[in-house]
């Protein structure tokens, strides 16, 4: 049986702050449990800017809103248009405006409470407002459970560039209830199987091995095997956000394995059309056969990869992988150092490294090998 309630720390010294896992107790019987928390968290407060995904309006965001109100917080509540569209500077500008008008102030906090749309969104709304607010990370999404809730990295896209406006913002606290994902469409779902799989390839074999038996367990939404493998990845992020929490040494940038290829597959196939985790997925199907063609690791490990990540329902290819198109848009990748792109390649499971000098032939076949 789960204990009700679970933490892990994010380890960051003064910037330290818990990730907390339950099952339901957002809105169980006794429902002060995530206003309780909160308190702990934050501090004193008298005013929450919650911003939310329209999916869950009625639901977890409610719940929480009513919960805020009974503890005698005032509540300017947003709402934001479902998709990876509204990460925009358009949506971004709207959320300073409600703030200003609705009196939000330094000693506001903002509560984001959806997917990682939502997280990445509202963490840079609450990092450059008055320069700088505290903010609390409910994620409503297997993607964001595991993976864009921890860390704080917050920010929008651009139409030629994922991620490019933002910044390095830690929340107060995670609240994971993975009730919320009974709600959730498969595909999403499937989708945040992607970075799931990512950390049993980049930095835990021992876990890679357990999710080639449970990989199928978990995409029928199996409780404990979720709650386990959630609870893997939080650690497995954790870890390396304590080691390197602004991507400075160079440890962080393992949780960048597959991006490359992957943000410009979503820049050039338009936001939304190929989902984050779908585009990490083919991204880490691209990186391995670059792996093997920079002759770093054993065909054995694509095998294995793409073994989990077919269990696992995801795509391994693009059909509309063109390098001419996504070569320009890699160009902006955030580990381009002095001009030259770098990957994140395996060299073997649990292990990866950063690479440069990449022969750009190399970078275009391996983007043509997971194209249908
Ligand atoms: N900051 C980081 O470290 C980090 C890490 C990984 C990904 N990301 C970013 O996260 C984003 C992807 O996040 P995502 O996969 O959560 O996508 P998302 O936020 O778009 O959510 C996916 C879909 O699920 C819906 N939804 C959310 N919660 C729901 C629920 N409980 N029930 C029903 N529907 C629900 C949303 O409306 C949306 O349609 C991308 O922008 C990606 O770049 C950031
Ligand atoms: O937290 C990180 O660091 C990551 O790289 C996690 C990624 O899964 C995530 O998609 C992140 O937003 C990518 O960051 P970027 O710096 O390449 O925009
Ligand atoms: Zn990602």
């Amino acid at each position: 049986m789960t204990a009700p309630i679970e933490a892990i720390e994010v380890s960051l010294g003064e910037r330290s702050y818990p990730i907390w896992i339950t099952t339901g107790l957002t809105d169980s019987a006794e429902p002060s449990h995530f206003a309780k928390h909160f308190q702990t968290a934050v501090g004193d407060c008298t005013h929450v800017v919650l911003i939310h995904d329209a999916a869950v309006a009625n639901t977890i965001a409610r719940s929480i809103e009513q919960q805020l109100a009974q503890a005698d917080i005032r509540i300017t509540s947003i709402t934001i248009a479902s998709g990876e569209t509204s990460k925009s500077v358009s949506q971004l500008e709207s959320i300073w405006n409600t703030m200003l008008e609705s009196g939000t102030d330094r000693r506001s906090v903002v509560v984001a409470v959806g997917g990682g749309v939502v997280g990445d969104l509202a963490g840079f709304a609450a990092a450059s407002f008055t320069r700088g607010l505290r903010f609390v990370q409910v994620p409503t999404t297997l993607l964001s459970m595991v993976d864009s809730s921890v860390g704080g990295k917050t920010g929008i896209n651009l139409p030629g560039g994922k991620n490019m406006v933002g910044s390095f913002w830690q929340p107060q606290m995670v609240w994971i209830d993975t009730q919320s994902l009974s709600t959730l469409p498969d595909r999403d779902f499937i989708s945040g199987m992607a970075e799931v799989i990512k950390y049993g390839v980049i930095e835990d074999a021992d876990f890679f091995t357990w999710l080639q038996t449970n990989a199928s367990r978990m995409i029928e939404k199996d409780p404990e095997t979720l709650r386990y493998a959630i609870g893997k990845s939080c650690e497995s992020k954790a870890r390396v956000v304590a080691e390197d929490e602004r991507e400075t040494s160079g440890r962080r940038a393992i949780l960048n394995y597959g991006h490359t290829f992957a943000h410009a597959i979503e820049a050039t196939a338009g936001y939304g059309v190929c989902l984050h985790g779908e585009a990490v997925s083919i991204g880490m199907q691209m990186a391995a056969h670059l792996a093997i063609a920079m002759e770093l690791c054993d065909p054995s490990l694509l095998e294995e990869q793409t073994a989990v990540l077919s269990a696992a329902k995801l795509p391994l290819v693009w059909k509309d992988a063109d390098p001419e198109r996504m070569l320009p848009v890699m160009s902006h990748d955030k580990k381009v150092s002095h001009g030259k792109l770098r990957f994140v390649l395996p060299d073997r499971i649990g292990h990866v490294a950063m690479v440069g000098d990449v022969p750009t032939d190399k970078v275009i076949a391996a983007i043509h090998s997971a194209h249908l």
